[in-house]
């Protein structure tokens, strides 16, 4: 396979073909003593596009993106980036530490370059694409400021350019949007498109979910250090059964004599909505219309599939009672 042409900034690097898959995991064990922090873990991500690796503290995120830095090795399986060992590969990626760090003293370019070099860029052409970075991302004014002298969001920023001013092929990101304002959060999202648009696969932890549904192309859902999702947003989506949330101050029950209603549940403590459920193929628009009959008018009516949110806090549930049972 060839990789799609390279026409973004860090275009030039005369790479031209990859193998099929950016990250293959095959039954990857990672234990810390007694306890199995990683647990039979088989993983396919395709190169291009953006992946979410969500899932709740503990699950096993960060120690699965170790093992693919190398930072940490399987007790058990086999780890493999762009087809070959992790440690051939590792020149060809960029990681974003959960902790983040980088030497306070040194200038905003330098601590990119420093890091560019460490992957094998020379020190000129390292501090040239440091400070284009820079410049790209509204901080050229800050090149040469100290990391101490930064705030720590834009320090944050520094470290996520540092990342990738290697022109790395696969770009690990630990919770890259933690600690941002809304501004630079949507910075970052439109950088993460703009490098997915280059042609890299972007692999990031996250736990707000908002920015998993709008960017992820992929997502895998970890919970007790086993993978319990892979898929698509619309594919985990459809893990929950079909319902309409309804507000009404009226009771809705007679809605369960409706044609393709599954179920009718009242609003759950602090919650303001009917649940609906709705079997396969069912049209929502009777609901509306028997309401209408009944002379109830909702104040509220949606047809939407869940949210992530709702889909993740359902199969973080049923891992919980797996794990209980
Ligand atoms: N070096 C270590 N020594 C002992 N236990 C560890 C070590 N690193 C991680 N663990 C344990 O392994 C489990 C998984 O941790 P990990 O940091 O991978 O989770 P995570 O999904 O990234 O969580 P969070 O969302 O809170 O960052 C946790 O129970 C953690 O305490």
């Amino acid at each position: 396979m060839t990789a799609p042409p390279r026409t973004g900034f860090l275009a030039g690097s005369g790479r031209t073909s990859m193998p099929e898959w950016a990250v293959e995991l095959r039954g990857v064990t990672k234990r810390f003593g007694d306890f199995t922090a990683v647990d039979r873990l088989d993983l396919n991500l395709p190169k291009g596009g953006i992946l979410g690796f969500l899932g709740p503290n503990g699950a096993g995120k960060t120690t699965t993106l170790r093992m693919l830095l190398g930072l940490y090795a399987p007790d058990e399986g086999a780890v493999r980036v762009l087809g070959g060992p992790v440690g051939k590969m590792r020149p060809r990626i960029g990681f974003l530490p959960e902790e983040r760090g980088l030497y306070r003293r040194a200038r905003a370019d330098e601590a990119i370059a420093y890091i560019a070099t460490l992957k094998g860029l020379h020190r000129r052409e390292a501090l040239r694409r440091a400070r284009a970075l820079l410049d790209r991302f509204g901080l050229g004014d800050f090149a040469r400021v100290r990391i101490e002298g930064l705030s720590k969001g834009m320090a944050q920023k520094v470290q996520l350019l540092a990342a990738v001013a290697h022109d790395p092929d696969v770009v690990i990101l630990d919770e890259p949007f933690a600690g941002l304002d809304p501004v630079n959060q949507t910075d970052l999202q439109a950088f993460l498109i703009s490098l997915a648009a280059e042609g890299k696969t972007i692999l990031f932890s996250t736990h707000t979910m908002e920015h998993a549904e709008r960017l992820c192309d992929r997502l895998v859902i970890l919970a007790k250090g086993k993978k319990r999702f892979e898929g698509t947003l619309a594919e985990a989506q459809r893990l929950l059964p079909r319902r309409a949330r309804i507000g009404a101050a009226d009771d809705l029950t007679f809605l369960a004599a409706v044609e393709g209603v599954a179920g009718v549940l009242a609003p759950a403590p602090g919650q303001p909505h009917w649940i609906v459920e709705l079997k396969e193929g069912a049209d929502g628009r009777l609901l509306l219309q028997a309401c209408f009959e009944r002379g109830v008018v909702p104040d509220f009516f949606d047809l939407n599939p869940p949210g992530l949110t709702e889909v993740f806090v359902a199969v973080v549930e049923k891992a919980n009672a797996e794990g209980a049972a």
